[in-house]
């Protein structure tokens, strides 16, 4: 069974400008590439999960989404680190327009990007960790299985849920790779 590094994206790869989706507006977050090959040298698989109820909310397209993903990922290949898996939920409960209104399984807390990228990758979550920048997002890592919930100050304000449900706050994704090297 593999590891892996479930990261957040908007405010912990990339700063969070609100609902980023052009590649002009994507600011990478210092250091970055470094603790993604960090990971990959640790042995661990990475697998972005983003919610991204912009799509729900009519703000950008799903195609929008899919051609700054697939820059993203040439980034992360450019630098040597292939990402093992990228998955996003499009859906909103409340606000979601036509069929992206769903109270989903997929939308952090929740678990469910968690569990379908574990299913796929034959991911033993006991051994894994989650990076997010959100107590919605340590909720869905702990509501998966996951152990170590990493939050991170790169993204929006850290407040006391936050610190409450993660197991270790940091200033950024570059201080991630020491955090594991100590488990
Ligand atoms: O951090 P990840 O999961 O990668 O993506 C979050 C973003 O899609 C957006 O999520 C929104 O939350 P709501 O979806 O409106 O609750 C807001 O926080 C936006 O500012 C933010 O850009
Ligand atoms: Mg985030
Ligand atoms: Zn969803």
């Amino acid at each position: 069974m593999a590891k892996a590094v479930f990261l957040d994206r908007d405010g912990v790869i990339n700063v969070d400008h609100g609902y980023v989706h052009k590649v002009d507006d994507f600011e990478y977050i210092e250091g970055v590439f470094e603790a993604c090959l960090a990971f990959k040298k640790l042995g661990y698989k990475i697998v972005v999960v983003t919610n991204q109820s912009g799509i729900a909310r009519g703000k950008y397209t799903e195609d929008d989404f899919h051609t700054l993903t697939e820059w993203m990922d040439w980034n992360f290949a450019d630098k040597g680190v292939d990402l093992d898996g990228i998955y996003y939920c499009p859906h909103h409960p409340e606000k979601g327009i036509g069929e992206y209104k769903q109270d989903c399984d997929c939308r952090k807390p929740k678990p469910g990007m968690l569990n379908t990228a574990a299913r796929f990758l034959k991911i033993d979550m006991s051994q894994s960790v989650m990076v997010g920048d959100k107590a919605d997002d340590m909720r869905a890592g702990k509501a998966a299985g996951v152990p170590t919930n990493i939050l991170v100050r790169t993204g929006k304000e850290v407040k006391q849920d936050g610190i409450d449900e993660a197991s270790v706050v940091v200033d950024s994704i570059a201080d991630v790779p020491k955090v594991l090297e100590a488990l």
